[in-house]
């Protein structure tokens, strides 16, 4: 009919597998970017027997997620991610709940970490934990993903739970690991084909091992969640999880019946919490130290302005504003590393018609956002790292439209400004403190900058020399 006529342009389908081998799995990120040069910025895949359309570049992302907000806001669950939520907590579900779990996880964030005092002092407390295991390795090359992982963990902690965990402790490294590794096989070549085509590949070894480490998951947090129960006071909420039992008690009080204040939004919506803000904010800073490993000359600049803005003092958010030069490199490794590079799966709320073409209610929306990050109208030079992007002609840090890290629209990142907060306090005390360097034998030139594709765009295996500054 001639509504099918409309639909978004795309390579021809096979059937069952459908635009599957028209894809190169291993960089799938650059597959869709050769697809939007040929098929314009909305186009059409069929991921299996789904029907996918993608939205690419700076003007048409910005208008389904401003304009077409309503109509491109509602979530499209993976299969996995389906599985293991049931449509509770933040991150995978719809509707009602999905909006109390959201307001709830940002007033929460909100009362117990951003924007407040309180959370810039334990940021600060982290990073100085931070910097005393970087010092540790005096100088010597090693990998920084596991130590950056438990600092940046340990904030949600302390928002969650009401308290931070000893690097040592086998009940958070069991935690942060298996929680790591669970996002590691979300992003497996077996785990992506399983989640386009569910039914047929529910046999792939890696949904096993997912759900024995989402298991596992779940009941050390039940152990928490018990010991935080046993030490209740209403009176004195320390996090998080405090605060839902309140409410859940509230509400059961006033007699409210299908209240979503339950047990199972509670795990789902902590398990969300810690699954989007780990790993994103974790591999944004290791992108970070190595783009200054790669670029001396950069790095001599960030740490100049620290030496002059700061001296050896301790840095904190009120100094952002001076920090321009730091904040245009932060900005920027977030902008060519587009950690979260498709963003999450989207999905038509109604039917609409976007830009001439016709898309189906419950149709699968992904927006592009490295294609945004990339786009040749918005950045003077896209694929290098150039932090004068986010700076104007007198040096000050400037916004910019095009810079979408955290998405936007009513699913945007809800830790944002707590991401904002951790990157600016822990990449700028870590740059007052170490020289980041290649390991011995390797030049800057030969530092690999190959991303290692999956949900996430992190840096691929490596290590790096922290040499201590002089003033050390
Ligand atoms: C540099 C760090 C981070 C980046 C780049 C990032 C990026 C994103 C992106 C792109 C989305 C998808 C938005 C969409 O669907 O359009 C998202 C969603 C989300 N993020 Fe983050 N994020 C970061 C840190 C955090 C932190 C610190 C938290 C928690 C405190 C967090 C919690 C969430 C949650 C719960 C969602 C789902 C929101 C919803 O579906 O309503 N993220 N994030």
């Amino acid at each position: 009919s001639e509504k099918l006529r409309m639909e978004p342009p795309g390579p021809t389908p096979l059937p069952l597998i459908g635009n599957l081998l028209q894809l190169d799995l291993r960089r799938i990120c650059d597959s869709y970017m050769e697809l939007s040069k040929k098929y314009g910025s909305v186009f059409t895949l069929h991921m299996g027997t789904k029907k996918v359309v993608f939205l690419t570049g700076y003007k048409t992302v910005k208008e389904a997620l401003g304009v077409f907000d309503e109509q491109f806001g509602d979530r499209d669950p993976l299969a996995i991610a389906w599985e293991l939520s049931n449509g509770h907590g933040v991150t995978w579900s719809n509707g009602d709940s999905w909006k109390e779990m959201r307001r709830f996880a940002m007033t929460s964030l909100r009362d117990f970490g951003m924007g407040r005092k309180v959370c810039e002092e334990k940021i600060i407390e982290e990073s100085q934990h931070l910097v005393d295991v970087f010092r540790k390795f005096k100088g010597k090359a090693f990998d920084t993903t596991q130590s950056m992982n438990y600092a940046v963990s340990n904030i949600i902690c302390s928002i969650v739970y009401g308290s931070r965990f000893e690097y040592d402790d086998p009940e958070f490294t069991s935690l942060v690991d298996e929680s790591q590794a669970r996002i590691h096989l979300a992003s497996s070549l077996s785990l992506q084909i399983y989640n386009m085509l569910p039914s047929l590949f529910s046999w792939v070894p890696n949904r096993k091992k997912f759900f024995i480490l989402a298991a596992a998951n779940k009941s050390q947090n039940t152990i928490f969640f018990n010991r935080l129960k046993q030490t209740f006071d209403p009176q004195r909420c320390r996090g998080l999880v405090d605060a839902f039992l309140l409410r859940k008690q509230q509400l059961k009080d006033l007699n409210v019946s299908n209240s979503h204040f339950h047990d199972e939004n509670l795990m789902m919506t902590v398990i969300n919490l810690f699954g989007g803000a780990t790993d994103t904010t974790s591999a944004t800073l290791r992108w970070g130290l190595l783009y200054m490993a790669k670029y001396p000359k950069i790095q001599d600049k960030v740490q100049e302005e620290l030496r002059t803005v700061i001296g050896d003092r301790q840095v904190q958010m009120s100094d952002k504003k001076n920090l321009n030069f730091t904040n245009a490199v932060i900005y920027e490794t977030q902008r060519l590393a587009s950690v979260v590079p498709m963003s999450l799966p989207h999905r038509t709320s109604q039917d609409v018609t976007f830009q001439g073409h016709f898309i189906r209610k419950g149709t699968t929306v992904y927006p592009f956002i490295r294609s945004v990050h990339l786009d040749e109208s918005q950045w003077a030079r896209p694929e290098s790292f150039h932090p004068l992007h986010f700076l104007d002609e007198d040096g000050k840090f400037t916004k910019r439209d095009a810079f979408m890290a955290f998405s936007a629209g009513r699913r945007i990142c809800l830790g944002e400004s707590l991401a904002q907060m951790e990157l600016f306090l822990f990449f700028s005390t870590l740059l007052q403190r170490f020289r980041f360097t290649p390991p011995p034998g390797v030049t800057e030139e030969e530092l690999d900058l190959t991303p290692r594709y999956g949900m996430l765009t992190t840096p691929s295996l490596h290590t790096l020399c922290a040499v201590p500054c002089e003033s050390e």
